[in-house]
């Protein structure tokens, strides 16, 4: 049994909640363990100007915590799941995957009650071209902006009137006490979900056998089966690239899950979107499927046109 760990953050309001609610778990779980955090600044920490889609590059929220558990300055490190690129440096692993809470989309709005409340071209801000394809697909009329910066900082922009409304994940609202400033939480049929949104993901060494058995307790497996199969689908279709790409799995049935996707055109023109479903054994051959099937029904010719595939 290990007497002390520290935990890698980064150093964001939302990563600073999310470490202390796993530090708090583990002490509870432990309470003989002592559990330290340590802050630690990523590249997208620093570069707040750039839109996401423009900075690109895998890792960019999790490849300096990721140096620092290989060197053994920190034990585990603790992310949103969907700031996890698909593929782990060798010798790192997911130790645990915590339950999802909320893995939709959420629209704030200070004048507002929804989507379809909004006028004819009121100014929507986001940062991911996921959200805006889609509410492109929605509504052509809306006029999506780019939107950066941690929760705090996007809500403030808000309530400064440089948009009509918002929209961020609602995990990310909540578990900062702002669930009250949610207008809609939009319906996956109008915003599939970013892979693993909502999920946490606790990353260790994969060697490291004592830490992933005191973790093991943190696991949901309905969280990480459904997970599995959104991160395969991704991995299948990425190729690090940026496109509008949305995939959200659900357990439907005693071992049995669900898995839908899109892969949209930037301008929301062009949307290919299937559903699987499947056992939860067959969770990583569903996604792949998925993809398999997406890129043959119009993906691949997206994933052209943005320079992603030749
Ligand atoms: N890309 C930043 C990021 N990473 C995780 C969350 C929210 C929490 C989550 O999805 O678990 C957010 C903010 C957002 O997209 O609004």
């Amino acid at each position: 049994m290990r007497k002390s760990v520290v935990i890698g953050t980064r150093g964001s309001k939302l990563a600073l909640w999310q470490a202390n609610y796993i530090a708090d778990c583990l002490r509870k779980q432990y309470p003989d363990l002592t559990v330290e955090l340590k802050q630690i600044t990523t590249m997208g920490d620093k570069i707040l100007d750039v839109p996401l889609a423009k900075i690109g590059g895998k890792g960019l929220f999790t490849k300096e915590l990721e140096n620092e558990m290989l060197s053994g300055t920190i034990d585990l490190a603790v992310h949103s799941l969907k700031d996890m690129p698909t593929e782990l440096p060798e010798g790192l692993t997911l130790a645990a995957i915590t339950e999802r809470i909320a893995s939709g989309d959420a629209l704030v709005s200070n004048h507002f009650s929804s989507l379809q409340a909004l006028p004819k071209g009121a100014r929507v801000g986001t940062s991911s071209l996921r959200r805006k394809a889609q509410l492109l697909a929605y509504r052509p009329d809306l006029i999506i902006s780019d939107l950066r910066g941690n929760v705090d900082t996007r809500l403030k922009k808000l309530d400064d009137g440089e948009f009509d409304a918002i929209v961020l994940a609602a995990a990310g609202l909540k578990r900062l006490g702002w669930e009250k400033r949610i207008a809609e939480i939009l319906d996956t049929k109008v915003c599939l979900p970013a892979v693993g949104q909502g999920a946490l993901a606790i990353e260790t060494r994969a060697d490291d056998q004592t830490i992933l058995d005191l973790l093991a307790f943190l696991n949901d497996e309905e969280t990480r089966v459904t997970t599995t199969a959104e991160r395969a689908f991704l991995r299948t279709v990425e190729g690090g690239c940026q496109v509008p790409v949305g995939v959200y799995g659900t357990v439907v049935g005693e071992n049995q899950m669900q898995v839908e996707a899109l892969i949209a055109s930037l301008d929301g023109k062009v949307v290919v979107r299937d559903t699987l479903r499947g056992s939860f054994a067959d969770a990583e051959i569903l996604g792949i499927r998925l993809a398999k099937s997406l890129l043959a029904r119009g993906g691949r010719e997206i994933m052209i046109s943005v320079g992603c595939m030749v």
